[in-house]
């Protein structure tokens, strides 16, 4: 058994367990640990746990894992790590980090991490719906009332659909709020839950709002706070030079046992 120092990190609610792991502290195969590290009562628990790595070609690495010990982007994640990086000495002002989808920038103010995310080269519609991916899947479906929608049931029944059920999707639920203002619900893949707030699945939102003819930039509620997505419709309905933008803090540090 050894003891390892983490980190408490929240976005808009979405939390994650950050352990600087520049010295290999953590085995990044070790999913059972990652798993435990995650339980809300046999570990410390938050929806995902973040490893931040030395990379040779990048200010660091950021290794995200679900609270299942699964991987994808993570949008809070991101800004989360980003501001873990900065209180770490590693950056500072801006920085490009490695991901699981690639190298990402973002740019560091007290208030923000402004996060750039990856393009958008296609979108799908289904029906009134869209499938759109933002370094994660996501299904976005528009409702009158977000805050009546039963977001577990109805995220798990789509998460679970023949379509999606092997790889899995995150499934986000929109109200149009006002001209360029939505308020978004997410059932989590990987989480398998409702969680207060998703990066990757607020971006898919405005951008499947921009599909329905919204501006850029979308203020967006989300159970945990406010972020806002700016962006740039192609032609071919793709989407460049988009951002994240919101706040990340830490919360609390200690010592855990793995
Ligand atoms: N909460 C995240 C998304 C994390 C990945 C997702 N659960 C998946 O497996 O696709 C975010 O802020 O983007």
């Amino acid at each position: 058994m050894t003891t390892v120092d983490f980190y408490k990190y929240q976005g808009t609610g979405n939390d994650f367990v950050m352990v600087d792991n520049r010295q290999q502290v953590i085995d990044p195969n070790d999913i059972p640990s990652v798993q435990r590290l995650c339980d809300r009562k046999f570990g410390i628990g938050a929806d995902g746990l973040i490893l931040i790595q030395e990379h040779p070609d990048y200010d660091f690495e950021m290794v995200y894992f679900n609270s299942d010990g699964s991987k994808s982007l993570c949008g809070n994640g991101s800004r989360c790590a980003v501001r873990f990086a900065e209180f770490l000495g590693i950056v500072s002002k801006s920085t490009h980090f490695l991901t699981i989808d690639g190298g990402l920038y973002a740019e560091i103010t007290p208030a923000v991490i402004r996060l750039k995310m990856p393009d958008v080269t296609t979108t799908e519609r289904i029906g009134e719906d869209f499938f759109i991916n933002t370094g994660s899947p996501h299904y976005v479906q528009f409702v009158d009332k977000v805050e009546a929608t039963e977001v577990f049931d109805a995220g798990r029944a789509i998460r679970y659909n023949e379509r999606f059920k092997a790889e899995g999707t995150n499934v986000n639920f929109v109200q149009q709020l006002e001209a360029q203002s939505i308020f978004v619900r997410t059932y989590e893949r990987g989480v398998e839950d409702e969680t207060l707030s998703c990066g990757t699945g607020v971006t898919a939102c405005a951008l499947a709002c921009s599909l329905n003819e919204m501006e850029s930039p979308v203020k967006i509620k989300t159970l945990g706070g406010l972020l806002e997505v700016s962006f740039e419709k192609n032609s071919s309905e793709g989407f460049q030079n988009i951002f994240l933008t919101g706040p990340a803090e830490q919360v609390f540090s200690g010592k855990i046992n793995i």
